[in-house]
């Protein structure tokens, strides 16, 4: 069998909202979830051996252990577990990991990288189309929406998923200062504040955003809720979020997620990447990981 293979694309939430708060401490959420061009590549080859294996590769994958911690052998474990007594007896993979995005970082790697390998497996296996989604949200609150890796609005803990409307087309600008942020923590530190700011619901327009001018207003009256938090724990972020601001032709900037990670809206891949090259000129970027290119249709 010729080695299957697949991208775990970033996720980029373009607003984030903290709705309410269940009984076992999960929070709810309303999100716009975009996925861009930028992501790790993972592979899958048919394996002799009766164990699942993981080998680790790429520019983040120093600091990741190839281990059952992982998400992918993760993946892999909780799929065999949805499928029952047949899965303890399904053929081994040989799993490989290539880690282009940066690791806790508010775009999702490691819940794109165990989607990614809930795809490739349910391929490798042939299963039914709903057991990969049956194993999703065991692995993460992010994993259902990374395993559907288009545009979507999440809702309840990201266990609720709806297409997004029509969205214009863009290109985004990711730049992470090079510090991890634990979702947890930011999690804590919003829900000790009391947590949850109280709005209108949100309705989307049914016929979608024609214009990024039109997406932009929309995002204007919106917030990412866990952004303070993450500034009150990483200040850098705030720098970045300034020299976001003010890149050349950028039309919006905001932080992804729990963090650090923000981006930046632009007419075009092209001038994303323009904006990109004038921001690794400056001295304060250094050390810090940027990606420029496509939002993915
Ligand atoms: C905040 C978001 C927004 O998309 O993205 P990231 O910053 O991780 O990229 C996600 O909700 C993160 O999802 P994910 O990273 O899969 O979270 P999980 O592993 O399930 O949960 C880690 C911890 O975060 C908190 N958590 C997570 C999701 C949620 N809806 N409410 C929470 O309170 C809980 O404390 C949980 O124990
Ligand atoms: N394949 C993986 N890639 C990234 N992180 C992983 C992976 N497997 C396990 N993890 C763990 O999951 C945690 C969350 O990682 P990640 O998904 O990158 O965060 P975020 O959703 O904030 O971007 C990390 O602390 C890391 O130790």
């Amino acid at each position: 069998m010729a080695p299957l293979q697949d991208m775990a694309h970033a996720k980029i939430n373009l607003f984030l909202h903290v709705t309410g708060r269940r009984e076992d401490g999960y929070h709810l959420l309303d999100s716009l979830a975009v996925f861009a061009g930028a992501g790790d590549r993972v592979t899958l080859s048919a394996a002799s051996g009766d164990e699942d294996s993981l080998t680790l590769h790429g520019p983040f994958s120093e600091g990741l252990e190839a281990d059952d911690n992982n998400l992918v052998l993760r993946a892999a474990k909780a799929l065999r577990h949805e499928i029952g007594t047949t899965g303890r007896t399904l053929p081994a993979a040989a799993l490989r990991l290539e880690k282009h995005l940066p690791v806790a970082s508010g775009i999702g790697g490691g819940s794109a990288d165990a989607a990614c390998a809930l795809r490739l497996l349910a391929r490798h296996w042939q299963l039914p189309d709903d057991m990969a989604p049956r194993a999703a949200p065991t692995l993460g609150a992010d994993v259902p929406v990374c395993l559907v890796q288009k545009a979507t609005r999440m809702e309840g803990i990201g266990d609720i998923l709806t297409p997004a409307p029509a969205l214009p087309e863009m290109g985004i600008l990711l730049v992470n200062p090079g510090v991890s942020v634990s979702t947890p923590s930011i999690f804590r530190r919003l829900a000790a504040t009391g947590g949850i700011t109280p709005r209108p619901a949100l309705s989307f327009p049914e016929t979608g955003w024609p214009t990024l001018a039109s997406l932009i207003a929309f995002l204007d009256t919106t917030e990412n809720d866990l952004q303070p938090h993450a500034i009150a724990q990483e200040p850098v972020i705030a720098t970045v979020l300034e020299r976001l601001a003010a890149l050349p032709d950028v039309r919006f900037s905001r932080m992804s997620g729990s963090g650090a990670t923000c981006f930046a809206l632009f007419d075009s891949a092209d001038k994303a990447m323009a904006a990109a090259r004038h921001l690794a000129g400056q001295d304060c970027a250094h050390g810090w990981w940027h990606w420029a290119g496509p939002v993915l249709p």
